[in-house]
């Protein structure tokens, strides 16, 4: 068996177009337009690289981005005051914080000083309240970009089995929740898994959020599984002769390729979605503080 990739890439420009087009009418019929603030503490190289991206998309939507870069040795007050800052700033419609933080400053902390109608990531606890009882909630941008390719690549979800390998609070416990309320039988699966390889062979859905490289096994893969890979990991590439790394998910994927109806590759899978999720949830939140439905708006 061969399995179809599913391409993150070509489907986030179509949700990035749509997002554009949505912006276009948020300016020309009601004289907004969207801002997206991304403040980043520190220095680590990873995340600087996922910050440019997002600031370049941001502009190429038509939205406005304000980029705020406050060095590792920033006190957690220092934090929180640029987050109240932009609270209170109406060109702002939305707040990323990327994660993680330095270790002497309490995430948690930040995260609820963000106003939960500016949380475009959804990891507020107002905004994960609503996710887990129903609610009108921001939903996280990895997971939304997940089920976004599932129920694209599947289409009703309803009485599937779906494993979620990973319980964090920003990929996924939520993830598990969007495949709950899709009506799928979901297994939440984490480090003290027991038989972790038997769990995975029982899913028709399987989302690995683990952050080890290749650690989920081709042949654990149900045949004709479909298979989204959240992981992100860069690893030495010797085999390159150049003395640079290259970036594998969470799965073996030339192994789960062999038995997988449809599998993500990784890059070109998930992170172009979760790109393109928080530029749509940028524009929901914006229709949401100016009371308009943000459905009428193409
Ligand atoms: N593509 C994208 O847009 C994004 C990608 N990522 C990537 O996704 C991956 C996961 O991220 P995140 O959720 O933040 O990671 P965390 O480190 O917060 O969580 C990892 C989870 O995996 C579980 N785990 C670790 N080892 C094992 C194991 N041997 N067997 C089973 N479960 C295990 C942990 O279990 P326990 O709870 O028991 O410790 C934990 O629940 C990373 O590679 C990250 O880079 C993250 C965000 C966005
Ligand atoms: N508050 C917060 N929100 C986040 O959403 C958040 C965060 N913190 N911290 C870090 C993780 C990670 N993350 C990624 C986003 C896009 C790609 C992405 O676009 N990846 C490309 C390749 C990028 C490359 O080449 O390095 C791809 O997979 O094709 C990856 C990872 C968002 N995160």
């Amino acid at each position: 068996m061969s399995a179809k990739i599913i391409d993150g890439k070509a489907f986030s420009q179509t949700v990035r177009d749509a997002v554009a087009r949505d912006v276009t009418t948020l300016k020309d019929k009601h004289g907004i337009t969207p801002g997206l603030a991304v403040v980043i503490v520190g220095e680590d190289p990873a995340s600087q690289v996922y910050v440019r991206n997002k600031v370049k998309q941001t502009a190429e939507s038509g939205m406005n981005g304000f980029h705020f870069e406050m060095p590792a040795t920033a006190s957690e007050e220092d934090v929180l005051n640029k987050v109240r800052e932009l609270n209170a700033d109406d060109r702002v419609n939305g707040i990323l914080v990327q994660l993680p933080l330095p270790k002497h400053m309490d995430e948690a902390k930040v995260i609820e000083t963000i106003a939960p109608e500016k949380d475009v990531d959804g990891f507020h606890v107002i905004n994960t309240g609503l996710l887990a009882t129903g609610g009108n909630a921001m939903v996280p941008c990895t997971p939304l970009g997940c089920i976004m390719m599932l129920k694209d690549t599947l289409g009703d979800l309803s009485g599937m089995k779906a494993i979620v390998v990973g319980r964090s609070n920003i990929v996924g416990k939520p993830m598990a929740q969007l495949l709950l309320d899709e009506n799928c039988t979901v297994t939440i699966a984490h480090s003290r898994t027991k038989d972790l390889a038997a769990e995975v062979k029982a899913a028709d859905i399987v989302v690995a959020a683990v952050g080890r490289p290749e650690m989920i096994k081709g042949d654990w893969i149900k045949d004709g599984a479909t298979v989204i890979d959240v992981g992100i990991n860069r690893i030495p590439a010797p085999e390159r002769g150049d003395g640079k790394s290259r970036l594998v998910g969470d799965v073996d994927y030339e192994g789960a390729a062999q038995h997988a109806g449809a599998i993500t590759p990784v890059p070109g899978g998930v992170g172009p979605m979760t790109i393109a999720c928080l530029l749509r949830n940028t524009v929901t939140a914006t229709c949401r503080q100016n009371g308009i439905d943000c459905d009428t708006l193409q």
